[in-house]
């Protein structure tokens, strides 16, 4: 469901996983793929993907990357096909020849040795932004560079507010309430229904601070994780916490993915219009600003057109107050990150 973000501001790395087009001949390859399955990837750990056939998390097959895609990424997420043994019996090994175009791509940050914003998750359609009510306190800052980074990649994304045993959800609500987002609120104690409800049959990747209970979650979601990620990944055994990013399958379909390794997101390369785009009154005005507005209003952007759908009332007060406070969370320096586990 990648309703938002411009894919035509893709990095050097997707830019290869496009299908090919113009004059240059079809790979001499090709014929032989055509047997190739089709294969969604739910695990990467040391140059080996794990991948589960048809999306069926009951035929795992482990696969390399074949020679002829060099170094084009391959992340959890990512649609695939695979050639050669995809029996998935012990000790075999297919190879995956193609990768699908994303339909959605949630980036972290480039840490200090990394040129470039990595696609962590390919393909989900919902971003749980995981965040406790209390114990940790909830950190809006993070929940605003989720907002965007959702917004920008395709993602729709919810909240998930755990721990309602400790504290009123209410206050945190209202400086959401004008988003429209999805918002669920669990406890331990109680069955993660409706979340259940919400994200089966979807890809949904989850982040959230250590320690807001997204172990707790997960393994209330899917009691069988263990078996089904296998070799790849332990996820959800405390402190030997994986740092790559698994899919776990849901019991009733779909899968959750766990980021265990995000720290912060990639918002380099997102602009305010792309902000904006999710903001749909805001659109057509943002359009008359001027060149470079970076729609903040005054004093930072004091030609601002935004504050206009106020005035004429296509918009509410409480709409512009929270695009401004993800388009200036964009903009500052985020001081909420998680730290490392
Ligand atoms: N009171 C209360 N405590 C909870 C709830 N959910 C989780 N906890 C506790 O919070 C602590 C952290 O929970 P985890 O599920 O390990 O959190 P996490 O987000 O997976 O943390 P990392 O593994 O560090 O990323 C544990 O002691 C949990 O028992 C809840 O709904 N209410
Ligand atoms: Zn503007």
């Amino acid at each position: 469901m990648p309703r938002r973000g411009d894919w035509s501001r893709l990095d050097e790395s997707d830019v290869r996983v496009r299908p090919g087009k113009g004059s240059r001949p079809r790979s001499k390859r090709r014929p032989e793929h055509a047997d190739a399955v089709g294969a969604m990837v739910v695990g990467k750990d040391r140059g080996r993907w794990t991948c589960a056939v048809d999306g069926d998390a009951d035929r795992l097959v482990v696969a390399m990357r074949a020679r002829e895609l060099g170094r084009t990424p391959v992340v959890i997420g990512d649609t695939v096909e695979l050639v050669g043994d995809t029996t998935g019996a012990p000790d075999t090994l297919a190879r995956i020849v193609r990768v699908a175009e994303r339909t959605s791509v949630l980036r972290r940050t480039a840490d200090d040795t990394d040129a470039f914003e990595r696609v962590v998750v390919a393909n989900a359609q919902r971003l749980l932004i995981v965040c406790a009510l209390a114990d940790p306190p909830p950190r809006t800052g993070f929940i605003d560079r989720c907002l965007v980074a959702a917004y920008a990649g395709g993602l729709q994304p919810t909240l998930c507010l755990t721990k309602s045993d400790l504290a009123d959800p209410a206050e945190l609500l209202a400086q959401y309430a004008e988003l429209d987002l999805p918002v669920v609120i669990t406890r331990r104690d109680q069955e993660p229904a409706e979340l259940r409800a919400l994200i089966t049959d979807e890809v949904s990747a989850m982040v959230g601070h250590s320690g807001v209970g997204k172990s707790t979650l997960v393994n209330r979601l899917v009691p069988a994780a263990d078996r089904a990620t296998g070799a790849v990944s332990a996820v959800g055994k405390g402190r030997h916490t994986s740092t790559s990013a698994v899919a776990l399958p849901l019991p009733d379909g779909g899968w959750i993915v766990d980021t265990p390794g995000i720290r912060s997101f990639g918002l380099a390369h997102i602009t305010p219009t792309d902000i904006v785009a999710a903001f749909e009154e805001f659109v057509a005005l943002a359009e008359e600003c001027p060149s470079g507005c970076g729609h903040l209003g005054p004093p930072a952007d004091p030609g601002c057109m935004l504050d206009e759908a106020v005035t004429t009332g296509q918009a509410t007060p409480g709409r512009l107050t929270s695009l401004r406070r993800l388009l200036s969370s964009k903009a500052g320096v985020d001081d909420s990150a998680p730290k490392p586990d």
